[in-house]
């Protein structure tokens, strides 16, 4: 990664914040100009060095917490580290906070020449670029709203239109593509790729697969220390593989996990070869990402679903399921007002839209419905055999109706609320594979041709 050329060198930067216990600790400490300490330290980054060619794409993976974006704030300029230094060569663009360089409010229009501005272009240059700039963002009228009334999506779309078009030496991007819909998410990606062939990004992503594909580079922080850096195949596995034995709580090698009895159903129900493919780099390894609350959703808005996650058997949230073992979808919901009969359902659908399959409440509750009272919070379980699924992108749609099958008012349709990615897969035909209970060959003997 380092090149006689760098236009980017981090060289041993530490982040150190204070932590207080409470807010009054805070003035104590103003008080006591130093004689003692009212705070605990807490070292988000430590001793981190890198350099960064000119046209190299840098992709940054950790879990949450890690300190990516504490670092990639400090690479912007808008966060100074307690130790080290960043020397920059060129003008840098920043998508870090989604939009955070906006006005609510001025105008989209406005805020195209406030954020050029910023990125140190003039206005004739603004000028030149801003047709291009409304061509991306593809905004419509809302180009003269103010900005604070525009969807999560809206603001991404057009943020990231200013920096791509305005073309700066260095871009500094943070999980800011995984918002938006997916055809625009494909946009962005054509553009990006088409842009790193001669321009610098720092790209901070949970998508294994976009760092992967996109990038020359990466790098893996692990609470605040770069555990490696180098050839992002193999940064990826290892980040995925700690990620695993994390989540798995086993050694880092790649165990089976133990057989989960199926509820109400003898063991003998997994897929009969489940032990022999989780011990190869065939299995099913099924990555989660968190709840999107702003996913893209319509209804008589009566229900608001707050937060729906995979969970293993004592319920806690878990970013990691294998195909073919048994998991739990969790979904919580707000009663907006006072709700008979709630219904909730799911779909998982593949990175085309297609249903692969989905379930929801209503039958089970069919002789006994539910009443939930207006500011009652109530969840959904959902325990299922998980189906193989082919590597690739899928999402879980969700539903809060209420009524019963035939007749409901749709609460709320959640789009995409759950976004997971199948890393390996033995499915090599169709949509998805089901566990299988045997499969068997015998021979019946020779056929006499009459
Ligand atoms: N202003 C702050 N004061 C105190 N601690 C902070 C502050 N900002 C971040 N931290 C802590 O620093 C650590 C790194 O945070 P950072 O946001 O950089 O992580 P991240 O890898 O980007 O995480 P995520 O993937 O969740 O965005 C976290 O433990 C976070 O709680």
């Amino acid at each position: 990664m380092s090149s006689e050329g760098a236009v980017l060198r981090v060289s041993h930067i530490s982040k150190c914040y204070e932590i207080y216990q409470k807010p009054v600790h805070r003035l104590y400490q103003t008080l006591c100009m130093g004689h003692r300490n009212f705070f605990r330290e807490f070292w988000a980054l430590r001793d981190i060095s890198f350099e960064v060619g000119r046209g190299e794409c840098i992709g940054i993976l950790g879990r949450n917490g890690a300190g990516k974006s504490t670092l990639l704030q400090i690479i912007a300029g808008t966060l100074q580290p307690t130790t080290g230094e960043v020397e920059r060569r060129g003008r840098i663009g920043a998508l870090l906070e989604l939009g955070s360089g906006f006005n609510p409010e001025f105008t989209g229009r406005e805020n195209v020449f406030l954020n050029g501005t910023i990125l140190g272009l003039k206005r004739r240059e603004i000028l030149a670029k801003y047709d291009e700039i409304i061509d991306f963002a593809d905004i419509g009228d809302f180009i003269d709203q103010p900005v604070k009334t525009y969807s999560s999506g809206m603001r991404m779309r057009l943020a990231f239109a200013v920096q791509i078009v305005t073309a700066p030496d260095i871009l500094i991007i943070d999980e800011a593509l995984s918002v938006g819909d997916t055809a625009f998410q494909q946009k962005c990606m054509r553009y990006l790729r088409k842009f790193m062939e001669d321009h610098t990004v720092l790209f901070v992503s949970h998508n294994i697969s976009s760092v992967k594909s996109l990038c020359s580079h990466a790098i893996y922080l692990k609470k605040g220390r770069m555990v490696t850096s180098g050839e992002p195949k193999q940064v990826a596995d290892l980040y995925l593989k700690e990620l695993y034995a994390e989540n798995q709580k086993i050694d880092g090698t790649r165990k089976a996990p133990a057989a989960k009895p199926v509820p109400g159903g003898p063991a003998k129900w997994r897929d009969m070869r489940t032990d022999f493919l989780n011990r190869t780099n065939l299995r099913n390894d099924l990555e989660v990402f968190t709840f999107k609350e702003d996913s893209r959703s319509f209804g008589a808005g009566g229900i608001k679903i707050k937060n729906v996650c995979f969970t293993d058997e004592k319920n806690k949230p878990v970013n990691w399921i294998v195909g073919g073992e048994i998991v739990k979808l969790h979904v919580e919901c707000l009663a907006k007002q006072d709700i008979h009969s709630p219904i909730v359902g799911f779909y998982v659908n593949d990175k085309l839209g297609q249903k692969l399959f989905g379930d929801n409440t209503c039958l089970t509750y069919l002789d006994n419905p539910l009443t939930i009272r207006a500011g009652e919070m109530f969840s959904a379980d959902f325990t299922f055999v998980m189906p193989l699924l082919p590597k690739g992108h899928y999402s879980v749609l969700l539903s809060a109706a209420e009524g019963t099958q035939k007749e409901n008012v749709q609460h709320e349709w959640m789009y995409e609320a759950l976004l997971f990615e199948s890393h390996a897969s033995s499915v090599a035909v169709g949509l998805a594979g089901i566990p299988m209970h045997e499969i068997k060959m015998t021979r019946l003997g020779r056929m006499e041709e009459k």
